[in-house]
């Protein structure tokens, strides 16, 4: 996971702390009078703006690589800047901890959103049930599997959960959630292909209601801001249904397009939160570092994996470890 990113990363570190060790060596040539001060100043040297400016160049182009969205880039670039340039360095300390630290200060500032989503706090908090989740996405992102795996999770944290088989328009695709659903034990609303999906959802609320069950989970139609006549689909499907959350599920392995498919949903219908899938997979780790930044909605979620049992919670300090650690 994220091989490529923690190279880079790596390679970062490396460049600062050799031009660190630059600057202790001319301290040591100095003339008597400078090295007095030199040892007044109790053998520090400042890292300077000229030290990070050429490996913060080289980063910013080798994040772009790694298919870090560029507004995210920059707003790292700027945070790294902050947290190293004025820092004292002792001689003798281990200056590569010191830059990494910086680096993972950054890169947690970056990922951590403004508003934090309790997923299953909100939903219990909610006073009329059910609590009401659409997912959206682009095709074969993995949203059908995800919202099995998700149904899986509610349930064991002890909620009741219905899912609506709003995709009535790829064909197959009813049946592949129903599968999905009777794996993990979850009922399914349906009707049949070319229904309406806000007819199909809003019956899958009803069927909820009279249960007594606490989340509707709506699978809609995978689906890109070409297809003028689906997006339209998919706010008249917030429009009816409400919901109280709208997911953004996305193929992580997509890299910095996801991020751009994360914008214009959010424009389209707003979304609430993300659900980055396949990252197991993923060796550059662009997405999951600019998605939430770029949207300003929490990643909620991670897929990692094929099962059903392989769905995280975010957790921010887990993605730094993941980059940082050693593999
Ligand atoms: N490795 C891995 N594979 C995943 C993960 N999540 C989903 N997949 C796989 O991705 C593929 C596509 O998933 P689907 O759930 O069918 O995709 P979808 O978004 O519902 O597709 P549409 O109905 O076309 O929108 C399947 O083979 C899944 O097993 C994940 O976290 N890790």
């Amino acid at each position: 996971m994220f091989g490529k990113l923690r190279e880079k990363l790596k390679k970062f570190t490396k460049t600062v702390e050799e031009k660190i060790e630059e600057e202790e060596k001319t301290l040591e040539k100095g003339t008597p009078e400078e090295k007095k001060g030199f040892i007044e100043k109790l053998l520090q040297v400042e890292i300077k703006e000229k030290d990070v400016e050429e490996a913060l160049d080289e980063l910013e182009i080798e994040l772009l690589e790694a298919d870090v969205a560029l507004e995210t880039v920059e707003a790292l670039r700027e945070k790294i800047n902050e947290n190293l340039v004025g820092k004292k360095v002792r001689i003798g300390t281990n200056k590569g901890k010191l830059i990494e630290d910086g680096l993972r200060e950054a890169i947690l500032e970056i990922l951590t959103p403004e508003k934090k989503i309790d997923l299953i706090e909100l939903i219990k908090s909610k006073e009329e049930k059910p609590f009401v989740i659409a997912f959206v996405g682009f095709n074969g992102s993995g949203k059908t599997t995800t919202i099995a795996k998700l149904a899986h999770w509610l349930r064991k944290n002890g909620l009741g959960v219905v899912i609506a088989a709003s995709d009535t328009f790829r064909a197959g695709a009813i049946e592949q959630v129903e599968e999905h659903a009777r794996r993990v034990g979850v009922k399914v609303i349906k009707h049949s292909y070319g229904a309406d999906p806000a007819a199909v959802a809003y019956d899958a609320i009803q069927h909820a209601k009279a249960r007594g069950l606490d989340v509707v989970l709506i699978d809609t139609a995978g689906r890109n801001e070409l297809n003028r006549n689906l997006m339209d689909e998919m706010k008249k499907i917030a429009r009816v249904t409400k919901p109280d959350l709208v997911i953004f599920v996305g193929d992580s392995l997509a890299g910095n397009s996801v991020v751009e498919q994360a914008k214009q949903f959010n424009e389209a219908v707003k979304i609430d939160g993300v659900i980055l899938t396949k990252l197991d997979a993923d060796a550059r780790g662009g997405a999951a570092l600019s998605i939430s930044h770029a949207i300003g909605a929490p990643i909620l979620f991670v897929g990692v994996g094929q099962g059903y049992d392989d769905l995280r919670p975010f957790d921010e300090k887990w993605f730094v470890e993941r980059i940082f650690g050693e593999g």
